[in-house]
């Protein structure tokens, strides 16, 4: 069975501290309505790139708390501080999260040594299993086949979440790797993802759009794949929508809608302009009621 996470936001107060109780309401949301076999905590979705350690170990122990082992959890740990990165993999591991993942570290266009040595030295002292946080278009870190291979080597580095509109690599990943867990990263893409056989997928619209999702990955399963199309068609429509609208802000808004208080998003991201507040409004009624 193929497997589906939200990515969790964080829900912020207007002042940009972290409110942990819009995050319990959207950890609950997920389990309780959306039926989601699991949460990506700390990643893109959750803005963690902004947060200092404290907030970001508030988020892990909050989403933690809540979920209290009713789905699986993925503690996104990954930072250009190392050290932080050491130190947040062990706490969440402590803390009894089964999974971690990591960002290919960014910004300084580090070799690929550096970045073996980064997975590596985050694994080294918990007692966890890693998936590597590929997103390439945000980092400017595009691994090639081979250099997967090479970070496999390590045996605590298990998958790979998979955000690239690269569906050569994909394959390529895919058979090459039978046994690694590899989960599609872009929503509006799953379909062909599906198509690859990825295992599963995570994604900041699940936490709306978890339903239609499912069923297009069901359809995809029943070898019904008109009406897999059809879904991720729909699915489309909205990620679009929320696109245009300023996403990060737009899911939040959208998630009030919902009557979750899914909060602000974290300066410099904008807060909601009236225009977005109408559009969001709008969205919900259009795409998801
Ligand atoms: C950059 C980003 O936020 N990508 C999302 C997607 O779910 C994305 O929002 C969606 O496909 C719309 O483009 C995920 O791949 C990553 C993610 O949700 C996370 O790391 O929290």
């Amino acid at each position: 069975m193929k497997k589906l996470y939200s990515a969790l936001m964080t829900a912020f107060n207007e002042d940009g501290t972290v409110n942990s109780q819009g995050i319990r309401e959207m950890v609950r949301y997920n389990i309780d309505v959306n039926h989601i076999d699991g949460l990506y905590v700390g990643g893109s979705t959750g803005e963690a790139f902004m947060l200092s350690t404290e907030e970001k170990k508030l988020i892990f122990k909050t989403a933690f708390d809540e979920a209290n082992g009713a789905i699986d959890l993925i503690a996104q740990v990954g930072s250009l501080n190392l050290l932080e990165a050491k130190a947040l993999a062990k706490y969440v591991t402590d803390l009894g999260y089964k999974k971690i993942s990591a960002v290919t570290p960014f910004y300084y266009n580090f070799k690929f040594d550096e970045i073996k040595h980064y997975y590596d030295e985050i694994v080294k002292d918990v007692d966890n299993k890693l998936i590597i946080y590929s997103i390439p278009a945000l980092t400017g870190v595009a691994l090639t086949t081979d250099q997967f291979a090479e970070l496999f080597e390590n045996p605590k580095i298990i998958g790979i979440k998979y955000t690239n509109a690269d569906f050569y690599l994909l394959e390529r990943v895919r058979n090459r790797f039978p046994d690694k867990l590899i989960l599609s990263g872009f929503d509006e893409m799953l379909l062909p993802a599906l198509a690859l056989n990825v295992d599963g997928a995570i994604g900041s619209t699940y936490n709306l759009n978890a339903k239609r999702a499912k069923a297009e990955m069901n359809a995809f399963e029943a070898g019904d794949i008109a009406k897999a199309r059809q879904l991720q068609k729909d699915s489309n429509d909205l990620i679009t929508a929320l696109i245009q609208n300023d996403i990060y802000p737009s899911l939040k808004l959208v998630m009030e809608e919902m009557g979750i208080h899914a909060g602000y998003t974290k300066e410099p991201m904008s807060h909601p302009t009236p225009e977005m507040k109408a559009g969001a409004k709008e969205i919900y009624q259009k795409y998801l009621k």
